[in-house]
């Protein structure tokens, strides 16, 4: 099992080398180091790490490498852009969705959101405009991502080549871990990064506060095809539900265990008993 806690980067600096039986694999930590790797380096820190497994399955985007890979995402991000999957019918076809799951739901109807109350009201679905209107709710969702930190680890990078870095030479066929739990909770970039609190999000006036070390879809050449159907579906799905139900858990707040059930490549939340309480 690899550990890699962020705050190591403090005793044994941001780059971190491990053998993972013969795999020799170096582990990036913090958000400057990431940073400068994923973005300031950028080509350096493209490739992808052989799986082979995945490979036999799927030859897809997510592992390849090279030409192909260029091929594959500029075929892929062509694609959600234009062929019905265009930012307005993105839109309607998440907030149909998200009516159905409201309807699904409705029996349990009470409560609500203040924010979202005076924003938009019950009556009409959310947009993406509304999202500059709902600095709360808004802020609430980055926190979600952050302190679930789904991907930890990253999708593991590759050295196609050697590549100088920091001073250290990252030899060619080296498995490169842009560790993003060492980002999403690193105690320089966040308060309190172990705590759920959407003030890491908004300034002292309430406006919402981007922090740049926000990077759940990771950054770079490889970040995330998905990112923007992934954050419009969250804002549009949760601002739906919170519009029409208060949500609560049986046993009350204290009995709810927000640790992961599972956290290696992911971290996978438990299932949860939920009363979704009609407003
Ligand atoms: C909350 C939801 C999601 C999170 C947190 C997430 C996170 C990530 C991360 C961390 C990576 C690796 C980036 C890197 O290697 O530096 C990735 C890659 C990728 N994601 Fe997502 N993702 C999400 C949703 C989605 C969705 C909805 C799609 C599909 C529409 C998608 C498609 C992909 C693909 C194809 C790649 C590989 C890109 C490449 O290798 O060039 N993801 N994602």
């Amino acid at each position: 099992m690899l550990l890699v806690f962020p705050q190591w980067s403090k005793q044994y600096g941001p780059v971190i080398t491990v053998y993972l039986g013969l795999q020799r694999v170096v582990v990036l930590v913090g958000y400057e180091t990431v940073k400068e790797a994923l973005v300031d380096q950028a080509e350096d820190f493209s490739g992808r790490a052989p799986a082979p497994f995945a490979y036999k399955a799927t030859k897809g985007l997510l592992i390849s490498n090279g030409e192909r890979w260029r091929q594959l995402r500029r075929f892929t991000l062509t694609t959600l852009r234009d062929f019905g999957m265009g930012r307005k019918k993105m839109e309607s076809w998440i907030q149909e969705e998200s009516k159905h799951l409201v309807d699904l739901l409705r029996e349990n109807q009470r409560e609500s959101i203040y924010e979202i109350d005076n924003v938009i009201g019950q009556t009409r679905s959310p947009t993406m405009e509304d999202r500059k209107s709902l600095p709360f709710t808004n802020a609430v969702i980055h926190e979600a991502q952050r302190f679930l930190d789904l991907v930890p680890l990253n999708v593991p990078h590759y050295a196609t080549k050697d590549i100088s870095f920091k001073g250290y030479i990252i030899p060619k066929d080296t498995v490169v871990i842009p560790l993003l739990h060492s980002v999403l909770k690193s105690v320089d970039q966040w308060d309190n990064p172990w705590t759920f609190n959407p003030n890491h999000f908004l300034d002292h006036n309430g406006n919402f506060k981007l922090n740049p070390a926000f990077i759940p879809f990771s950054s770079g050449k490889r970040a995330c095809v998905g990112e923007s159907l992934a954050r419009m579906e969250l804002f549009l799905f949760l601002v739906t539900l919170l519009q029409h139900f208060t949500f609560s858990s049986p046993g009350g707040p204290e009995s709810v265990d927000i640790s992961p059930e599972f956290s290696s490549l992911g971290n996978i939340p438990r299932r949860y008993q939920l009363i979704a309480a009609p407003r």
